[in-house]
């Protein structure tokens, strides 16, 4: 991690709504004098309940929705102030993974039309950059005449992802990217963004509601609450040390708690020979699904087993 590619400088969003043309105003302070960065490279994570800003924070950080007040600098550049018009030349730099892929992907569309779209706007016309990026995201070259029906809701969010990364971004944010997925897919899409930070340097804003699985793909956590972003810190130290009440009562309720973690395996920290998904011993609440499940493990890499790592750190109170 070096240079921030996205800081936000206190960021603050007020919603206002009229009850008809003569009712009462309301005003919803959704999010107030938000200030966080993102590195190069790094994975930040922002995570707090339904309703405490982390969709507003993600929206105004992509200039999607204006903010109230505050700055938003873009690998140095601020477009705080940019027009609609200058917005154009550096959106691709910022792609939103969103939590329905099924929304976000055409469903007449086969995914060799859907993928080269990007590839058009970047003024590309074959096919290479499609074919080296479905290998990335772990999908099988020969897709391209199929719709997005015929794929799980997990292979649907790769292909989203797929389509994010032929724009080039240096910034995806995910919001709520896996929450819509079931707990072992979750697990294998987590392990893709980690992938994606260390093969191509990435920066992501991973926006969740569920702590354990925010701590597993996240460099950094920041914590939402009310609006406010009462705690960033380092994912272990925040695991570690909660500095707000509001993280400690997270952790409490995190389903990380329930269940003891099993014994290592003696030949390796990671055994893939055990069959299941590699994080099934390290997360509780993802244990029974996924061991029942055996997805294709030669999709787990290094990174999944580094992020595993930390977690197996934070779980046990390292
Ligand atoms: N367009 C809008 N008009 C009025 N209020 C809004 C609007 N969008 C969001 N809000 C309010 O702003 C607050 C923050 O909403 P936001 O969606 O950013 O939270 P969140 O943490 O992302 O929640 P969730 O996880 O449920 O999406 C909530 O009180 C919400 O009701």
């Amino acid at each position: 991690m070096s240079t921030a590619v996205l800081s936000v400088r206190g960021l603050s969003k007020t919603y206002v709504q009229r009850k008809g043309l003569f009712g009462a105003v309301k005003e919803t302070h959704a999010v107030r004098n938000v200030s966080f960065d993102v590195g190069r490279g790094e994975i930040l994570g922002l995570v707090g309940e339904s309703g405490s800003g982390k969709t507003t924070v993600g929206r105004m950080a992509m200039r999607l929705l204006e903010a109230t007040s505050g700055q938003v600098v873009l690998s140095g550049t601020d477009i705080t102030v940019y027009s609609h018009a200058r917005l154009r030349s550096v959106r691709r730099k910022m792609q939103l993974i969103f939590q329905d892929p099924s929304a976000s992907l055409n469903p007449r569309q086969t995914i060799g039309r859907i993928l080269r779209t990007p590839l058009a706007l970047r003024g590309i016309d074959n096919d290479q950059d499609i074919l080296e990026t479905l290998a990335l995201v772990g999908m099988s070259p020969d897709i391209l005449n199929r719709t997005p029906a015929m794929f799980s809701g997990g292979q649907r969010q790769r292909l989203s992802i797929a389509r994010a990364l032929l724009m080039q971004p240096e910034l995806l944010v995910a919001d709520e990217a896996v929450s819509a997925l079931d707990v072992c897919v979750q697990a294998q899409v987590v392990n893709l963004f980690v992938d994606l930070r260390d093969r191509l340097g990435l920066s992501i804003l991973f926006i969740g509601h569920d702590l354990a699985v925010v701590g597993v793909v996240s460099d950094r956590v920041g914590v939402m609450y009310r609006g406010v972003l009462v705690e960033v810190a380092r994912t272990a130290d925040l695991f570690r040390r909660p500095r707000h009440p509001y993280t400690a009562q997270l952790l409490a309720a995190a389903p990380r708690h329930g269940a003891p973690l099993p014994p290592e395996p003696a030949s390796s920290q990671f055994s893939q020979a055990s069959g299941g998904c590699v994080f099934a011993p390290l997360c509780s609440h993802m244990t029974s699904e996924c061991l029942n499940r055996q997805p294709d493990l030669s999709e787990v890499g290094p990174a999944h087993q580094s992020a595993c790592l930390r977690t197996e750190l934070q779980l046990s109170g390292v």
